[in-house]
């Protein structure tokens, strides 16, 4: 049977799109205006990650371009000794001065420029730790409510994905410009000091060349940024191929053959615009190469002329051709890395912005420590809304919590107990309303502090691709029995005993020796490390979804049993299992609608009631 058409659709612009579109867009003047600034952030960024070899880099370079202005003018010198008078020995000895002038510089620049490119490469990976540091240690310490604005998560995505490379990659942009340039104006400083006439005429040689190498480099630019859609789309269809957690369900629907198919379909689309860029890039270049011999041409006839007219005399001339002749490959590669300078630059900025942005979400300093315990913590109307979100999460929500109580919110899908929970765990700030530790208003406390008195066993737990003893203990060391009773109480020590390396087992099958678990069996080591954290606050949001009846029933006896003396705040679906607690707070569109112990709540005959018969009847 024939292949049905593919239907491959259009997908939204990525940055790699957007910005290639602004570079496209770019007039050269624009270019020419943002690149000061790039060249001085990009520098800043190199200095931060190592001054000496951010100095030596710049001083080599430097050196090297004087040493270039010193070579050419040198060999002025040869070519006055060569082309006087008299016979032929006589010339060449008095032309070996300045060719040993000249032979030396050329040394001295090799030396020079293998210099600077060893501290440059020294520079790259010392570039790539640093900003990659700077990027994780912002990312993990700015506000969690950031991670749910798409804002945040957007210039984070772009930032992530270009950390490393970027800005190592502008700084050998920036070296590279700056090193054209010093080049550029030893050649045009040499031409001036020989006739100032020669400097135009290096205008008329070099212009084609700069023509041809911007303009290639905007072809290519337009073509990627016309690909931008089709490269995302094959990213996404290689990850899908290549990836362990699809990997099941490309197997299970039979998938590899279409996949395959889509994969090949975007691929070839992609590499005919490719291979037409190609033509295009090479006309422009055969181009600008014809205008550039034009251009010589031109120069030569000029030179020929100042000649003739005995305005310079000929050991200049020749000079002047090697000093135009420089000034071209300088001039090609300047354009060439101007303008990738100005794209990378782009993403550069992305990068810096983005940590700026962060840093800008950085929770300031508090005044006071986070109290040692608490008799009573109470929430007193609280609101608040996800960032971008048009209905708030929590409206106008007042709680109370005393020490040593089972307190639990129960409530339907989405009507805000995981967000109460985490407001009281000092994960978000309300946005308006307090939450007190007996006295102490909670704003005065830094969350960081305060969260190491709180315990969270979270409804979406991560499956850290640590050992068993690390997933429990999270890194902190409380000792064997410590963690051995934490296990225990969670049904973990169950899990771990049967592992290949007991607690040193890695849990990740991702790597050698790695193991995987089931998804009852990471919920069971997740509630251990709740436990082991040994908390004033233990909040158990949903912590027994995955588990079998066997290892529920258990947990629910240990915290009824007010786990050993902690004070748990209890989110779970299970009615059947808050009858115990203290007090319920049943929750409904972000508002808690009705309050009390389980007896007091059947009796109210309101959603409570509603939802505890609902639950029962399934099981008469
Ligand atoms: N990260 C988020 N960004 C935006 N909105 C969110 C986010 N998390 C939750 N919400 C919204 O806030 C509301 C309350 O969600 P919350 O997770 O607190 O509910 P829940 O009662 O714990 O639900 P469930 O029983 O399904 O776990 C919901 O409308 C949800 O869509």
């Amino acid at each position: 049977m024939p292949d049905e058409p593919l239907e491959l659709g259009e997908i939204a612009p990525s940055d790699h799109h957007v910005h290639h579109a602004t570079m496209a867009e770019a007039g050269f003047l624009a270019i020419a205006r943002r690149l000061p600034a790039l060249i001085v952030q990009a520098f800043g960024m190199a200095w931060e990650a190592s001054p000496r070899d951010t100095v030596t880099t710049v001083l080599l370079n430097l050196l090297g371009g004087v040493v270039t202005a010193f070579g050419l003018l040198a060999t002025t010198g040869v070519l006055t000794a060569l082309f006087s008078e008299g016979p032929t020995p006589d010339r060449v000895l008095a032309a070996l001065p300045s060719l040993v002038l000249v032979g030396a510089a050329a040394v001295v620049r090799t030396l020079l420029q293998a210099g600077a490119g060893w501290a440059e490469a020294r520079l790259s990976p010392q570039i790539e730790r640093a900003s990659e540091e700077r990027l994780y240690t912002v990312t993990s310490r700015v506000e969690l409510v950031a991670f749910d604005d798409p804002e945040f998560h957007n210039g984070l995505e772009r930032a992530r994905g270009r950390a490393s490379g970027v800005a190592s990659w502008v700084v050998s942009a920036a070296v590279d410009v700056v090193t054209s340039l010093i080049s550029l104006a030893a050649a045009v400083g040499v031409l001036g000091v020989l006739h100032p006439v020669l400097i135009p005429l290096l205008l008329l040689a070099v212009l084609p060349d700069a023509w041809a190498a911007v303009r290639s480099a905007r072809q290519r630019y337009s073509t990627v940024y016309g690909l931008g859609p089709a490269r995302r789309r094959k990213w996404i269809l290689a990850e899908l191929l290549a990836d362990r957690d699809p990997a099941a369900e490309v197997r299970a629907f039979t998938m590899r053959r279409f996949l395959l198919r889509v994969y090949d379909a975007v691929a070839r689309a992609e590499q005919e615009e490719m291979l037409k860029l190609v033509r295009r890039q090479t006309l422009t270049r055969l181009a600008g190469n014809a205008l550039g011999g034009i251009g010589s041409a031109v120069v030569y006839v000029a030179l020929g002329l100042l000649l003739v007219l005995g305005a310079i005399p000929l050991a200049v001339a020749g000079t002047a051709v090697l000093a135009i002749r420089s000034s071209q490959s300088s001039l090609s590669s300047l354009m060439f890395t101007v303008n990738s300078l100005y794209e990378q630059g782009l993403y550069f900025t992305d990068f810096l912005r983005f940590c700026a942005d962060a840093e800008g979400r950085l929770i300031p300093p508090r005044p006071l420590p986070a109290p040692e315990g608490f008799d009573r913590i109470t929430a007193d109307s609280l609101t608040f809304t996800y960032p971008g979100a048009e209905e708030p999460a929590l409206r106008g929500v007042s709680v109370e919590i005393k020490r040593g109580e089972i307190v639990a919110f129960v409530g339907e899908n989405g009507s805000g107990k995981t967000t109460l929970s985490k407001i009281l765990a000092g994960l978000y700030e309300p946005d308006t309303g307090t939450v007190r530790w007996d006295a102490t208003d909670l704003r005065q406390v830094s969350p960081e502090d305060l969260r190491t008195r709180t315990a969270v066993i979270a409804q979406d737990h991560t499956r850290w691709p640590l050992t068993a003893r690390y997933n429990i203990t999270m890194g902190t060391d409380k000792g064997e029995p410590a963690l051995l009773s934490a296990a225990a109480v969670a049904g973990a020590d169950k899990v771990v005993d049967a592992l290949p390396h007991g607690y040193r087992t890695l849990l990740d099958r991702r790597f050698k020796d790695g193991h995987e678990l089931s998804g009852g069996q990471w919920q069971r080591i997740a509630v251990a490390r709740g436990f082991h954290r040994d908390a004033d606050l233990l909040i158990c949001d949903e912590p027994t979804a995955a588990l079998d009846a066997r290892a529920e029933h258990a947990l629910f006896e240990r915290i009824r049993t007010h786990a050993d003396g902690r004070t748990v705040l209890l989110i779970t679906h299970r009615l059947a299992s808050v009858r115990h607690a203290d007090r319920i707070y049943v929750l409904e569109h972000g508002e808690v609608v009705e309050q009390g112990d389980h007896e007091t709540l059947l009796a109210l005959d309101g959603l409570y009631a509603d939802l505890y018969t609902l639950q029962a009847s399934a099981y008469r």
